[in-house]
């Protein structure tokens, strides 16, 4: 299945270092269009470090990351290209507006588009009525919804998403992911990083990763099929179970 061609994200044999440590191994990964993946792992499994060498922020030390076809990091891939991080990277003195309009212009949208835009991903986040306030004022998760609209301008090809729905209440929760598959079905490609096992059941294909290694990367309905379990919660359980009594 994987096409190196077609692809959005194509990750193959991809082994990460820090120092003497092994972080990452081995790890191969397609992402197609059309296509959500959710990669799911305990805390420290690896899951930005992958993100990081995908994106350019960290070098492999060996192996092959693409990107929309490229190695990054490559400036020109990077419109078409959404990455929400872990840390919200956010003016705070600025407002919500004036850091959707910088991003946007650093995005390289038209100028007649930008003001529709920042209309649109405000309403998706549910920001509209807060987008004159200053970011310092805002909660958590108002910052985590702005950081989740900053990602979404520019109708990216590609959505790259660390933990987006982290301090968000679940019916903001559910708003988000009915964006990300209408995302989706319009061609998109979405990787997702979570801790929320329910959210893990509505991607197209999971990876579970444990201790830098994906140990199962299929659909939802197909690993707990496989694992005989009914949830990815006890997917991800029992994973962790098995492979702590092989070592
Ligand atoms: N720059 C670095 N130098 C050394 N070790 C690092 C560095 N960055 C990450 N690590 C280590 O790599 C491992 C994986 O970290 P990573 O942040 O990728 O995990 P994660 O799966 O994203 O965890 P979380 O869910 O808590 O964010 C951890 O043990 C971490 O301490």
């Amino acid at each position: 299945m994987a096409n190196e061609q077609e692809d959005l994200i194509h990750l193959d044999q991809l082994n990460k270092n820090f120092g003497e440590r092994r972080i990452l191994n081995d790890i191969s990964l397609n992402l197609g269009r059309g296509e959500i993946v959710g990669l799911i792992g305990p805390s420290g499994a690896g899951k930005s470090t992958m993100i990081k060498v995908m994106l350019g922020m960290e070098k492999a030390s060996s192996g092959q990351a693409l990107v929309l076809g490229k190695q990054m990091p490559d400036r020109h891939i990077l419109g078409e290209l959404g990455y929400m991080a872990q840390a919200d990277a956010l003016y705070d003195r600025l407002t919500a507006r004036e850091n959707l309009h910088f991003f946007a212009v650093m995005k390289g949208i038209p100028a007649s588009e930008i003001i529709y835009q920042i209309d649109h991903v405000a309403q998706v986040v549910d920001l509209s009525q807060s987008l004159d306030q200053r970011v310092k004022n805002f909660s958590g998760g108002m910052k985590r919804r702005l950081s989740l609209a900053i990602a979404l301008l520019g109708r990216p090809k590609l959505l790259i998403l660390d933990e987006p729905t982290v301090g968000i209440d679940p019916a903001l929760r559910r708003q988000i992911w009915h964006e990300l598959s209408r995302l989706r079905d319009k061609g998109r490609g979405i990787l997702v990083t979570t801790h929320v096992m329910d959210e893990a059941e509505l991607t197209d294909r999971v990876a579970l990763l444990l201790h830098g290694q994906i140990i199962a990367f299929d659909p939802p309905k197909k690993l707990e099929a496989d694992y005989q379990v009914s949830t990815i919660e006890d997917v991800f359980l029992k994973a962790e179970q098995q492979e702590e009594n092989e070592i």
